[in-house]
């Protein structure tokens, strides 16, 4: 059978209530995310307490920095055996094959295309004319040349760019199960499922169940559309 694709996002500021909520629905999601709420809270010390679940973890930290710096910073993370770890691609070519090359054994370099919480007129805001589609099929093209292992995009995106990228590894979020859920900041979303079929290899899903009324529910519910 294959493996949960659902990587819960633990953006929450107590440690305490992230590894309880990891183990509540640990037998329904794949792996773990730590982003950059928790990472800049508990450091590698609050990783090391969540390997303890026993999921993979996978270290969002989306660096984005001059070569060496975000090499140096690859390479302080090692000790951590992130399953993935995230950059942003508009860090460009250099970055991205500096970062790959410092990244430890087995662990997926991902670079972040178009975030999720930006449509065509957030990219036109900051000089990007392309509309989030075409700019994110553009950042794959160059994620793939510079050798990472795959992207990260929402869900509007993952079916072309899987196209251009057979054997790409692709991390979705932007999840909302469900028409009439909250969107939040996210403002590309599809469902789990819309996401999975379109050729997404990681799902990543963080407030519809960890701020769910039970998020174990919640989580069952979702694995059960996929
Ligand atoms: O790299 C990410 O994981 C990421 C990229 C992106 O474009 N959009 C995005 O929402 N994320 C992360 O995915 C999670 C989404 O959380 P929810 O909107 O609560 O499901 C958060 O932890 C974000 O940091």
């Amino acid at each position: 059978m294959n493996r949960n694709p659902v990587y819960l996002a633990l953006d929450l500021p107590r440690l305490d209530a992230a590894e309880a909520l990891a183990r509540k629905v640990s037998g329904h999601i794949g792996g773990i995310k730590l982003g950059l709420e928790f990472f800049c809270a508990h450091g590698h010390h609050g990783v090391h307490e969540l390997h303890k679940v026993g999921l993979p973890i996978f270290l969002d930290l989306k660096l984005h920095d001059i070569p060496n710096t975000v090499a140096g910073a690859m390479q302080a993370i090692h000790v951590l055996q992130p399953s993935i770890v995230t950059i942003h691609a508009a860090g460009g070519r250099a970055m991205m094959e500096d970062a790959k090359a410092a990244a430890g054994e087995n662990c997926k370099v991902v670079a972040v295309t178009v975030l999720t919480s930006l449509d065509g007129d957030d990219l036109a805001a900051i000089g990007v004319s392309a509309d989030p589609h075409d700019q994110a099929l553009r950042l794959a093209e160059l994620a793939h040349a510079a050798g990472l292992d795959g992207i990260v995009c929402s869900g509007h995106e993952v079916g072309a760019v899987h196209k251009q990228w057979k054997d790409g590894y692709f991390v979705v979020p932007g999840l909302r199960p469900g028409s009439g859920k909250a969107s939040g900041d996210q403002k590309r979303t599809v469902t789990p499922r819309e996401a999975r079929d379109a050729g997404a290899s990681v799902l990543v899903i963080g407030r519809p169940i960890s701020r769910a009324e039970d998020p174990l529910a919640a989580a069952r519910a979702i694995e059960a559309t996929l």
